[in-house]
This record gives C-alpha cells, sequence and structure tokens, in this order.
C-alpha cells in the first residue's frame, strides 16, 4: 500500500545517512549523545528532546512513525538539537549541516 512504500523510503533514507562513506559526518548521530563521555554535564539541560539515528531507526522498526512527515520530524529534531547546543564555531555543528544537506538531497527525490 502506498503507506508501506513510504515508510519504506523512511527506512531507505535512514540507511544512507548510517553509511560508512559519511563516517566522518555521521559519528555524532549514530547514537544518543552520551553527555558523560563527552563532558557536556549542561546537555540535557538545554536539550529536551535528545534523538538520534538509532533512536529513529528503532522507532521506525516498531512502528511508532504513522506518517513520513512524524518521521522527518524527528530528523530535523536530531539536527536542530546539534545546532542549538554547538555553536557554529564547532566542527560537530558544520558536520550537523553536512549530513543534513545529504537528507535533504536524498528526500526532496
Ligand atoms: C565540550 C564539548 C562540546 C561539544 C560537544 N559536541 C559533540 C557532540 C554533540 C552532538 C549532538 C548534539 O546535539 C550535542 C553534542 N557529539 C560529539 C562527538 C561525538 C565528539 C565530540 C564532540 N561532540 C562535545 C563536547
Amino acid at each position: 500500500r502506498k503507506n508501506d512504500i513510504q515508510m519504506k523510503f523512511c527506512m531507505q533514507t535512514l540507511r544512507e545517512l548510517k553509511k560508512s562513506k559519511y563516517k566522518d559526518i555521521n559519528f555524532p548521530f549514530l547514537q544518543p549523545v552520551d553527555y558523560v563521555a563527552l563532558n557536556i554535564p549542561d546537555y540535557p539541560k538545554i536539550i529536551k528532546h535528545p534523538m538520534d539515528l538509532s533512536t529513529i531507526e528503532k522507532k521506525l522498526n516498531e512502528g511508532d512513525y504513522t506518517t513520513p512527515e512524524e518521521f522527518e520530524a524527528d530528523i530535523r529534531l536530531m539536527f536542530n538539537n546539534c545546532y542549538t547546543y554547538n555553536p557554529p564555531a564547532l566542527p560537530v555543528h558544520n558536520m550537523g549541516k553536512q549530513l543534513e544537506k545529504v537528507f535533504d538531497e536524498k528526500w526532496k527525490d
């Protein structure tokens, strides 16, 4: 059915972002931000709705998204969290911008 095809495209897009060819720019997004390991204890005070690619994949597999728009909203949340927390001067800010460009290219068809 139409919706199944749309959700398959979400998974296809997610898989693209995780590809090793983007390993230099996707690694901060593959797992939840480990603010203890990264020594950024203020992170949970600033970012109220953390999101990452492994959580999005889990939600896709568990059927938590009913529309592609819900999937896209979590992708955008992940990148916006990165831009909120990491000032433009930090490399990880630009990694988010680069990976979001990969997403935009694939998502817009
Ligand atoms: C002192 C300091 C400053 C900035 C960071 N940012 C950061 C983030 C990050 C990603 C998404 C996000 O929403 C917030 C943070 N991921 C990393 C990684 C994987 C390595 C190094 C820095 N990283 C870490 C430590």
